[in-house]
């Protein structure tokens, strides 16, 4: 039941699937028969989710997740028929990118006999989808099925547990049932929002023979939450003292102790078109920022003499310089900006980098300057996410595969440029962009929020401030409030601060 109140990601997942599938017709009301023979008052029909494609797609992400944090180890996917196979078939094709297996429940009587469809050999092991597990009856049918064939099934993932016994009957078999809802979940759902009255949760316990001692109600509604606007992980930031001993990155080693010390977690986005005005604001913001981010190619006068200037200026005044390249091209050209007109890798610590151009034209590029001392690059950050609507970091995948690209890099990736956390690791910074108090939008597709949705809801560790402070007619006001808005929200909970 704690899944449908948890403040994460998967607790609204878990709530957006029950609101869906109750709009779907999903749980139905009545006296039904079940396969054992018992007499139920609800009926759970995951069929009727088959007719909504948004709400089937986002059960077979459900599934492929739990399966991917599962940490099973697997060669295929096989699906238990008959009302699990479209959920395993979008969920082994589209989202884990695995075999799909069949089992029959009769062997043909013609061409190959086969009882079991797909792609295997003995000794594979494959992990189960069910739609929903009462006795484990079925499972256990088609675990002979596949003995038979000497293969091997140790994990099964199922929609709904109706906790009738199903999940002793697999662990006895030496199989571990994974569920995305179990009953209790569903009843304190559905009485929570006024579907069922706490009689009917009653008569339903009862029927089922179910342990639960009273109905709970809990504060939910039916509107649809988004989904992407919540961190990817559910754990939340380890403290910054753990995490400033805990980074092998030399970079974010600096950032983590100058945050500590500066206690700033706030970057300036200064997007001033001349050299003048760009020193003057960092005069200004020097002593309250952890970093000073740059266009360099929207300054109209760049030149040696400033980026001299400004060099001497973080050394002086404790930040780090962030030059907004979002490089994306080839690994060969990648490396001739670098070292190009504007000399980035010279005098910039860190750079954002598209995750578009794939693996190869990131990793080994960067690594060469990143460990060559003559440059003052440190390390990039990946866009994971943009702030812009409509952006197509939000397709599906896209966020995943920068993660990936990162994990497969951790030498030369520092963190990531996102608007929710995307990754589990701790010691990866995620910078976020999209920030201002007073305003919501702009006219050319900027979307702000504010600062404690972006630290404290979407667990992000830096905010990327621009217009809210270089906009303003008094910056270094703005830059005081900002500044302490996020230091607050980064830390309240940090032991290792207060
Ligand atoms: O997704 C992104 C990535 C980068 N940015 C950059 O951040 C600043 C934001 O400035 P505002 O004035 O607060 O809009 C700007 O330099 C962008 O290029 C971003 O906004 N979103």
């Amino acid at each position: 039941m704690s899944a449908i109140i948890e403040n994460t990601r998967n607790g609204a997942l878990k709530r957006n699937l029950l609101r869906q599938m109750l709009q779907a017709n999903v749980f139905k009301f009545g006296e039904f028969q079940l396969k054992s023979g018992q007499i139920s008052p609800i009926y759970i029909d995951l069929r009727e989710c088959f007719g909504h494609p948004q709400l089937a797609m986002l059960i077979s992400e459900a599934l492929s997740k739990q399966i991917e944090s599962s940490g099973t180890e697997y060669s295929g996917v096989l699906g238990i028929p008959y009302a699990a196979l479209p959920y395993a078939s979008v969920a082994a094709a589209h989202f884990l990118k695995k075999p799909l297996l069949i089992v029959r429940k009769e062997a043909k009587s013609y061409g190959t006999k086969k009882l079991i469809e797909g792609l295997y050999k003995p000794n594979d092991c494959l992990v189960l989808i069910e739609d929903v597990v009462t006795t484990g009856g079925s499972i256990l049918d088609v675990l002979r099925t596949l003995h038979a064939e000497s293969l091997v099934a140790t994990d099964v993932f199922c929609i709904l547990d109706r906790e009738q016994g199903g999940c002793q009957k697999l662990k006895d078999a030496g199989v571990n049932m994974h569920s995305l809802l179990d009953m209790n979940t569903v009843l304190t759902f559905l009485y929570s929002t006024g579907t069922i009255t706490e009689n009917q949760w009653h008569g339903i316990v009862k029927a089922l023979n179910l342990e639960y001692s009273s109905p709970v109600k809990v504060d939910i509604c039916l509107e649809l939450e988004n989904l992407s606007s919540l961190p990817y992980v559910d754990n939340i930031r380890s403290l910054l003292a753990e995490r400033e001993a805990l980074t092998d990155s030399p970079l974010n080693k600096k950032l983590v102790t100058l945050m500590r010390r500066k206690k700033s977690n706030l970057c300036l986005a200064i997007d001033y078109t001349t050299t003048d005005k760009v020193l003057q604001m960092i005069e200004l913001a020097g002593p309250f920022v952890l970093a000073v981010k740059l266009h360099a190619d929207a300054i109209r006068d760049f030149n040696e003499e400033f980026t001299s200037k400004l060099t001497t200026m973080a050394n002086n005044m404790d930040f780090v310089i962030f030059e907004d390249r979002k490089f994306a091209d080839t690994g060969n050209t990648t490396a001739l900006q670098l070292t190009g007109i504007q000399k980035i890798a010279a005098w910039a610590d860190v750079v954002t980098v598209h995750a578009v151009q794939g693996n190869d034209s990131i990793g080994g590029v960067f690594r060469k300057f990143v460990n060559d001392p003559s440059y003052r690059l440190k390390g990039i950050l990946l866009i994971a996410q943009l702030s812009t609507k409509g952006s197509l970091t939000a397709l599906n995948g896209y966020t995943e595969s920068a993660v990936s690209i990162a994990n497969d890099n951790r030498d030369v990736v520092s963190g990531f440029i996102a608007q929710t956390r995307v990754s589990a690791c701790s010691d990866l910074l995620n910078w976020t962009p999209g920030i201002n108090l007073d305003a919501k939008s702009d006219s050319v597709g900027q979307q702000w929020r504010g600062v404690d949705q972006a630290i404290d809801v979407q667990q992000n560790d830096i905010v990327i401030v621009g217009r809210g402070v270089t906009s303003s007619s008094e910056p270094v006001q703005q830059l005081k409030r900002y500044r302490q808005m996020a230091w607050d929200a980064l830390t309240k909970n940090d032991t290792s601060i207060h």
